[in-house]
Formats: C-alpha cells, sequence, structure tokens
C-alpha cells in the first residue's frame, strides 16, 4: 500500500531539506533558530544564456552564501516591484548572519528600470 505523507513526515522532510544545502528546499517555512531572510547582497543581473545559473550553483556550494531557489524579477518587472522590499526579502532563503545572500535574475541586465531600482536599495551592492 502507498505510504500516506502526513503531516509529521511532510515536516520532517522540509528540515532535513533546511540543513541539506540544497536551495530548492530553503522555501520551506521552518526557521532555522538564530537565522532570517535578508535582501541580498550579491545581485547576479546577466546576461541571459552566460552561464548564470551555473554560476549561481557553484557559488551555492560555499557554506557562507545561501541563494533564492527561482528568478525573482523583482527589479525588471513591474507587478513585482509594486509588492515592496518585504515581498523581496520573503523571497529569500534564511540565513544566518556571517552568510551572504544572493539572487539571479539574467533579465535586470537588460531592463531599463532595474539600474536605479538596485542602487536605491543598496547603493554599494556587489553585481555580477
Ligand atoms: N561552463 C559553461 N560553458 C559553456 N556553456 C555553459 C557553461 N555553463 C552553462 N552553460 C550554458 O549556459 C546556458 C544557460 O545559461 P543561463 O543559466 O545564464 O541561462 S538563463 O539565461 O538563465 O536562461 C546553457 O546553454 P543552453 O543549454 O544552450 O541554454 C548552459 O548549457
Amino acid at each position: 500500500a502507498p505510504v500516506e505523507n502526513g503531516p509529521l513526515l511532510e515536516t520532517l522532510k522540509s528540515q532535513v531539506g533546511l540543513f541539506s544545502n540544497k536551495s530548492e528546499h530553503y522555501s520551506a517555512q521552518v526557521r532555522p533558530p538564530g537565522t532570517s531572510r535578508r535582501i541580498p547582497q550579491t545581485i547576479i543581473i546577466g546576461v541571459r544564456k552566460g552561464g548564470t545559473r551555473a554560476l549561481l550553483e557553484m557559488l551555492d556550494i560555499h557554506p557562507n552564501i545561501v541563494v533564492a531557489a527561482t528568478e525573482v524579477h523583482f527589479f525588471d518587472w513591474d507587478e513585482n516591484y509594486v509588492k515592496g522590499l518585504d515581498w523581496y526579502r520573503s523571497l529569500m532563503p534564511f540565513s544566518y548572519g556571517n552568510q551572504i545572500t544572493i539572487e539571479k535574475t539574467p533579465g535586470y541586465f537588460t531592463s531599463p528600470q532595474a539600474p536605479e531600482r538596485i542602487h536605491d536599495m543598496n547603493s554599494s551592492i556587489k553585481l555580477s
């Protein structure tokens, strides 16, 4: 008979995922003690088809780096930008104070609005 996926099993699976350093699990709602979601200190802005996913995944191997699971399209899509910085931050993985949060959205490179919006958020952010 198939095993039923009850709430306990789901909780255990998400907790295991949180500590496995796999970015696709970071959206789980269980917050490890001492962590919070932080706005990225580094953004990979492009270019499209430039190997940005490969770069993000290589960086994600480092224990002091956490990465957003998906392309967020916060600065280039108006319908996301109007949702505000708290919405943007809510999509970031949980991190400790010594970890750098990175997201990659290659669409930022060709967006006329993205440079000014990113500068408004953090004028000394690192771009890649
Ligand atoms: N090291 C290295 N050398 C050569 N090519 C590489 C490398 N790493 C990634 N890739 C290729 O880059 C393509 C994906 O780039 P991106 O992740 O930037 O794509 S995207 O813009 O986010 O869609 C994708 O190419 P396509 O499969 O033609 O799309 C990857 O195969």
